[in-house]
């Protein structure tokens, strides 16, 4: 557990690390705890992966595959992690990735989330899936930026109405998530017969929405909610989806679209085709496809097809600050952090999130400070060799 105190907080990590005495500040041990924290069906869900495993495991080791090189005197006294990214300026290039179903965790659920990174100033993603509303989690963050991300339903019209209302909520990009349309065999859920979405979490934005409501013959109450749930499976996902649809997206969303999900560099390709303004090259955290490529292997032939053109942000792996200056060296503009968060949300709420936040961002500025860098920009291949 972190003994630091105020003062020396200060004097350790410039006052960077606003983090909680009651939690650890190597956010690899964040697990263990909530899994003593959570219900083994919660604990599950979250940290579990698609079949074996195996990706969830090639995505952490991919990064030991990947050494940093330290250059020394090179003047870094001074030194700005802020990117702009899918025109939002970030204090540092992390981004709070969508979770769903957030209820599972914490009964403040995104609405934690929201507040924990509007106060760093860092930029969270709600997933359509969320626990509450696009516009009441809007509310609790404030002015705090946000993006939204789209689970593409089958009834253009819903998906049509998602989009007006996380534009009028303030939702200034739009990430759209092309892994899940259905979720993968994963063996953890499956034994222990074990998704929120049965039990009503995750639904919030489908049950409050116009368009849902007018499908299912009125406002969802307890008489119509079974009907209103199965109306849900049968909307959730759109396997049907081609390349053809994204102009779909852009007549209904004027700000920024990022593709999340993307592995292979001639998507990201047709992506840019597409007239898309970003991908987010990720495996889902090994929750899709087991067996799949580790994703820090596909970003450096992503970002070399489409690096310069569009903006190339990364998830699926992330967990220290070492992690993140890798991910940038690789060609990638922000990652976005998953898990991690999640189990500070498990273990303490708004605060837990905040210190997860934190830890990560001062990781990051020490870890590229020391290794000779005193901007995000400095990053490039020639800061990394291969192990
Ligand atoms: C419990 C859980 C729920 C998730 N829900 C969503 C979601 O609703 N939408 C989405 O695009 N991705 C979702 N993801 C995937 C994350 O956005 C992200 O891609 C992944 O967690 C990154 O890997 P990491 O956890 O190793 O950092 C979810 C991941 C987890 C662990
Ligand atoms: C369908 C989402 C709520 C969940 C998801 O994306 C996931 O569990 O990986």
């Amino acid at each position: 557990m972190s003994q630091l105190s105020d003062f020396q907080n200060e004097i350790y990590l410039g006052g960077l690390a606003d983090v909680r005495p009651d939690l650890p500040t190597d956010l690899t041990r964040l697990a263990a705890l909530a899994e003593r924290r959570l219900s083994a069906a919660s604990y599950g869900y979250l940290a579990g992966a698609a079949g074996s495993e195996a990706t969830a495991r090639a995505n952490r080791d991919a990064f030991d595959r990947w050494r940093i090189v330290p250059r020394m005197l090179r003047d870094v006294a001074e030194r700005d992690l802020s990117v702009t990214v899918l025109g939002t300026p970030m204090p540092a290039p992390v981004v709070l990735a969508p979770i769903g179903v957030q209820s599972i965790l914490h009964p403040d659920a995104e609405l934690a989330t929201a507040r924990a990174a509007a106060s760093t100033g860092l930029t969270s993603i709600l997933s359509t899936a969320a626990s509450s509303t696009m516009e009441d989690v809007a509310e609790a963050g404030g002015s705090g930026p946000r993006w939204y991300q789209l689970y593409w339903p089958k009834d253009r019209d819903l998906a049509a109405s998602f989009l007006g209302r996380a534009e009028a909520a303030g939702y200034t990009a739009l990430v759209v998530t092309l892994d899940t349309f259905t979720l993968a065999w994963r063996p953890r859920d499956l034994d222990q017969a074990y998704l929120p979405f049965l039990r009503g979490i995750g639904v919030a934005n489908y049950f409050s929405d116009p368009v849902f409501q007018r499908a299912v013959g009125g406002p969802v109450t307890e008489e119509n909610r079974q009907a209103a749930l199965l109306h849900w499976i049968g909307q959730f996902g759109n396997p049907s989806l081609t390349w053809d649809d994204l102009a779909f997206l852009r007549e209904h969303w004027d700000g920024p679209i990022a593709l999340k999900g993307i592995q292979h560099p001639d998507d990201a390709r047709r992506a840019l085709d597409a007239g898309m303004d970003g991908v987010i090259v990720s495996n889902h955290g090994g929750r899709q496809v087991d067996g799949a490529i580790a994703s820090l292997d596909a970003l450096p032939l992503v970002a070399d097809a489409v690096g310069g053109r569009m903006s190339v942000l990364f998830d699926s792996g992330i967990r220290t600050g070492a992690d993140v200056v890798k991910a940038l060296a690789l060609g990638a503009e922000a990652v976005l952090l998953g898990r991690p968060y999640a189990y500070g949300l498990a273990l303490g709420g708004e605060a837990g999130v905040r210190h997860v936040l934190r830890c990560i961002q001062a990781e990051l500025e020490l870890t590229l400070a020391l290794s000779g860098h005193r901007t995000i920009s400095e990053l490039t291949l020639d800061a990394l060799v291969r192990a």
